[in-house]
């Protein structure tokens, strides 16, 4: 577990100049481990240790139940703040978590929350101290694994499988979206600048 950061979302420098077959391979690989996640038999809990925007968020959603550490971090879909689109399935995935309504607006102001808010609307189910978050999310999969295995799965399946049954017969479709929205020059630009600036807050 890293301190102060759960995932700093997708890796840009994967999908910025590069060649359409790469940014092919790179969404194929991450719809691959969504539809893993989402919908493994396994229970699931996310120890967020800190910053989670983005596909850092899709990931945390994608399991069972969420801790996150308190403190100044944030979680959230932020991508209309870069001049980028949710994909439709990470959409369905926050409609599922935090419900419809709650969802549009997040998305279009690209929200990113601090730990209280996403427990306030139920972005995450429970916030922990920074150093207790693995510990909280050990005691909750105790209570999850109390639960006999094939009546959580087959409930988890009957919740899930409509968003993992529409990805799963969409993905040729998916990826071509994706690949050709980021290599619009347009797209490039802005990913460019946002790359530039994330460099220059570091310095
Ligand atoms: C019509 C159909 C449409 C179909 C769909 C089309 C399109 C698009 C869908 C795309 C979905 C995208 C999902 C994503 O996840 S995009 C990534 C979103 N992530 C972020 O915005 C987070 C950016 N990072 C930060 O805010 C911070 O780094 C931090 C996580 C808060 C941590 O802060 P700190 O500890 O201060 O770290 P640094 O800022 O110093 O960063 C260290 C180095 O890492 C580079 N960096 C950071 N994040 C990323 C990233 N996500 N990708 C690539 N590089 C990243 C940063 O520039 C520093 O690099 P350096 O060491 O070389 O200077």
């Amino acid at each position: 577990m890293v301190p102060n950061i759960f995932s700093a979302g997708l890796d840009i420098t994967e999908f910025y100049q590069k060649k359409p077959e790469e940014t092919d391979a790179f969404w194929r690989t991450l719809q691959d481990v969504f539809l893993r996640l989402y919908g493994s038999k396994l229970v699931t809990i996310a120890a967020i240790s800190g910053h989670s925007p983005a596909g850092g968020c899709l990931l945390a959603m994608a399991c069972d139940y969420r801790v996150m550490a308190t403190g100044k971090y944030t979680i959230g879909l932020n991508e209309t703040l870069l001049g980028i689109i949710a994909p439709f399935w990470f959409i369905e995935t926050m409609k599922n978590t935090i419900g419809h309504r709650e969802t549009e607006k997040s998305l279009q102001l690209g929200k990113l929350y601090s730990p209280e808010q996403a427990e306030n609307i139920g972005l995450v189910d429970q916030i922990c101290p920074p150093d207790d978050v693995l510990g909280c999310a050990r005691k909750e999969m105790v209570k999850w694994l109390k639960i006999p295995d094939h009546a959580r799965i087959l409930t988890k399946q009957l919740m899930r499988n409509e968003l993992i049954n529409n990805l799963s017969s969409k993905r040729k479709e998916d990826i071509y979206n994706f690949t050709s929205f980021v290599q619009k020059d347009s797209i490039q630009r802005s990913l460019g600048l946002y790359l530039e600036s994330l460099k220059k807050k570091k310095s």
